[in-house]
């Protein structure tokens, strides 16, 4: 049976600032390198052990997975990092504060920004810093300005179809290693979650969620391997 298994990156400098991260490339912290290895120990202590892997282009995911990998034994198998994976685009709220901001523009305002299913948050501003239209990670892509979970969902599922498909028909005990909204994504297409319902639904950094799938990539069971 094909099986799937997420896990979004551990805990980032920026989770534990409490600051929009989008497509900022953060660290993770001790507690999240600990999360990701413990997410690793997981992995091999249930014989969940992925045969290939994904990841974003974003420092957090990649050594999200490296650390759980490293804790499986599994380091060696083929990994492959696309930027479609990367965190939905915060726009301009990028780098402020979650609080800071809830307090300047109230909460129903940042809640609509953070969890609406398609209204995206400000267009960040030509020549922001945290523009990375220039990074040469991103020299194959567009990077957008803004993202909804939409728009995200718009670039994650056609890869997950023509990228990570494959493996799973050919038999491959998938991991990816992403983030929350481009994970929530993915939960939203494999579990036929709604539109309004997806919005409820978060994610928890380091638990790796599995998908048993069927023949035709349809969710059979999805579980926290946590809890199993
Ligand atoms: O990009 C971020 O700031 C977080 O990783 C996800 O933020 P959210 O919980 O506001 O979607």
């Amino acid at each position: 049976m094909p099986r799937l298994i997420l896990v979004r990156h551990g805990q980032s400098q920026w989770n534990l600032e409490n600051r929009f991260t989008g497509w900022w490339d953060v660290d993770l912290t001790e507690k999240g390198e600990a999360e990701a290895r413990e997410a690793g120990r997981l992995l091999a202590a249930k014989g969940m052990l992925p045969t290939v892997a994904f990841t974003s282009f974003q420092t957090r995911a990649i050594r999200t997975l490296h650390l759980a990998l490293e804790e499986a034994n599994r380091l060696w198998i083929p990994e492959t990092k696309d930027w479609r994976l990367n965190e939905r685009h915060y726009g301009g709220l990028t780098g402020l504060d979650k609080a800071e901001t809830a307090a300047k523009h109230g909460d129903e305002q940042v809640h609509i920004w953070r969890r609406s299913f398609d209204t995206p948050p400000p267009d960040m501003e030509p020549g922001s810093r945290f523009d990375l239209s220039g990074d040469p990670r991103y020299a194959n892509a567009t990077v957008p300005t803004t993202e909804s979970l939409k728009d995200t969902i718009a670039r994650v599922l056609p890869y997950y179809q023509s990228s990570i498909v494959p493996h799973l028909k050919a038999g491959a005990c998938v991991l990816v290693s992403a983030h929350g909204n481009s994970l929530r994504a993915l939960v939203k297409h494999l579990s036929g979650i709604s539109d309004d319902e997806i919005t409820g639904l978060e994610i928890p950094t380091g638990q790796p969620i599995v998908y048993e799938l069927d023949d035709e990539m349809a969710e059979v069971e999805r579980y926290y391997l946590s809890e199993r």
